[in-house]
């Protein structure tokens, strides 16, 4: 079996991190591809950045189906480009997002969203009540950390994620706790031993629910919605599309 597991953002340092807690949490005869695209922002914070980041996700994708990859992670909280990569893909396809809340509800009642900067809890927001969890995700919350000062700075940054949780723990009694960025999946389990809870890392909980689908022969439905695009001309920079 084969993953591809996908940094929308451009930075290959964090495409390591994620690659190791990708490769953490699967089976042995699992081979896992970890990439960033070749076109894209270095971090995604904003709409604009999703918007530029599911172009190369979609690209990384496609070069995917030509490879035979049997499914793919999205590992980026915004799960960007994720409908448009169901359509090209044969496999099945998870974002850290939706993977972390799913895996977030087996575990308690309750969850909440501890992510790097506030401007993008709206976009976890919007994510939790498309994909059904707007009872569970009682607390929406931000250590304002940029994306890549979790790589730059990790200790203090690892600092400023363990007062938030605290605080979001005090504030909200959650169950559980869903890290709002993949660049903190290599604080998952330190996180959890110190705070006394479980927290969720997307990328572990996406990558192995990938797994477990390829394994019971799930693949993304070509019925209608994510049937691959109609053929049609794409002019300009984005021609080769
Ligand atoms: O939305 C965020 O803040 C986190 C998101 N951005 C990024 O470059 N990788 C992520 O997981």
């Amino acid at each position: 079996m084969r993953i591809k597991v996908i940094n929308p953002n451009t930075t290959w340092s964090m495409t390591r991190t994620i690659e190791a807690a990708a490769r953490a949490s699967v089976s042995s005869d699992v081979e896992i591809e970890a990439v960033s695209p070749t076109m894209g922002p270095v971090s995604i914070e904003s709409h604009a950045d999703e918007a530029l980041a599911a172009v190369g996700v979609m690209d990384e994708v496609r070069k995917g189906e030509a490879d035979g990859c049997d499914g793919y992670v999205l590992a980026c909280f915004g799960d960007p480009g994720l409908h448009a990569a169901r359509e090209l893909a044969s496999g099945p396809v998870i974002g850290i997002a939706e993977g972390a809340f799913h895996a977030a509800s087996f575990l308690g009642r309750s969850f909440a969203i501890v992510t790097t900067l506030g401007r993008t809890l709206g976009r976890a927001r919007d994510l939790v009540n498309e994909y059904g969890f707007t009872r569970a995700c009682v607390a929406y919350r931000a250590c304002e950390v940029p994306v890549l000062g979790l790589d730059e700075d990790p200790e203090s940054a690892y600092a400023a994620l363990r007062v938030e949780c605290e605080r979001t723990i005090a504030d909200a009694s959650p169950d559980a706790i869903v890290l709002g960025c993949a660049g903190m999946a290599g604080m998952c389990a330190r996180l959890q031993s110190e705070l006394g809870l479980p927290v969720i890392d997307g990328v572990a909980a996406a990558t192995s629910l990938v797994e477990a689908m390829v394994r019971i022969g799930a693949k993304t439905s070509k019925r209608e919605e994510f049937a691959a695009p109609p053929a049609k001309e794409v002019v300009g920079l984005l021609s080769p599309f």
